[in-house]
């Protein structure tokens, strides 16, 4: 999917949501156990209750891989029920990949071509020869890790290193590889008085936004600082959603949040 079709579909869902499929055997409804591919089950539910309110998903590949060949069996009935019903929506692996160059090449084809992801999120702290490779996937986007929602994005992230943070290192030095255009940014919803400064150094790149909700982030926060002139956000948020409830209702508890979200967004898009 290109950046321009999924401004289209913000504009006319009126939404930015991106629900993230984060899926705990020990949080989903019990009855759910007793299916076959249980994890599959509890996607194909929130997906099917959701998917007008939201322009993304996005599963994290270590709530998949945690089971074993079952869970990313799960992860790619997931990914292709989405592509087959759902071709207008975005879809992002959040797996944190990056390595040397030839590992990185692999890490893409596994995400872009075996899963056929849109998306998939990279730790920049390899560099460029690490990243590259992801970005050479026409109509693929890579989202590099620049100021994460974490207490820990300030042991590294935040640190001055020749007179600059290291997450603007990162945004500003990004910005000159081969193919920076397919580049979005990870941004966390409870950083959101960087966001300014951020949107100095890249005032039209997608930012996606995890920690509204669960972690405490601000959406009104994120979206006055955050906003570009192409609305350039997707801001996630996936235990607030999915185990809205553990019990038979849990269908509607997720679409009734992610609504409230989708409502506000509304409001602050008009
Ligand atoms: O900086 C980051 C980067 C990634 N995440 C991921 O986003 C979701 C957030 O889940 P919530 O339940 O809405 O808190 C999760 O998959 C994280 O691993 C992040 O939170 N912060």
């Amino acid at each position: 999917m290109t950046t321009t079709q999924l401004v289209q579909q913000i504009k006319k869902k009126k939404s930015f949501l991106c629900i993230g499929l984060d899926v705990d055997l020990n949080k989903i409804p019990k009855h759910l156990l007793k299916e076959d591919d249980p994890i599959f089950a509890f996607n194909k539910a929130i997906i099917d209750a959701t998917n007008h309110l939201c322009v993304a998903y996005k599963p994290n590949t270590a709530f998949y891989e945690a089971y074993g060949i079952k869970g990313w069996q799960a992860l790619e009935k997931t990914i292709n029920y989405l592509n087959e019903k759902h071709p207008e929506i975005f879809t992002i692996a959040d797996a944190k990949r990056g390595d040397i160059g030839n590992t990185s090449t692999m890490y893409a084809k596994a995400f872009f071509e075996d899963l056929a992801f849109d998306s998939v999120t990279v730790a920049p702290y390899m560099g460029k020869d690490s990243v590259e490779p992801f970005l050479a996937f026409e109509n693929k986007h890579t989202i590099l890790l620049a100021l994460t929602s974490n207490q820990g994005a300030f042991d590294f992230q935040t640190k001055n290193i020749e007179g600059k943070e290291v997450y603007k290192h990162v945004l500003e030095t990004s910005k000159s590889w081969k193919n920076s255009e397919n580049l979005m940014y990870v941004v966390g919803a409870t950083k959101a008085e960087f966001l300014a400064d951020i949107r100095k150094i890249i005032p039209n790149s997608f930012l996606l936004v995890p920690g509204v909700g669960a972690q405490g982030g601000n959406l009104q926060d994120v979206c006055k600082y955050g906003m570009s002139d192409t609305i350039g956000l997707l801001i996630n948020s996936s235990r607030g959603i999915i185990y809205a409830s553990n019990d038979t209702d849990f269908v509607e508890a997720a679409a009734k949040k992610s609504e409230e979200l989708q409502k506000q967004m509304e409001a602050i898009l008009s």
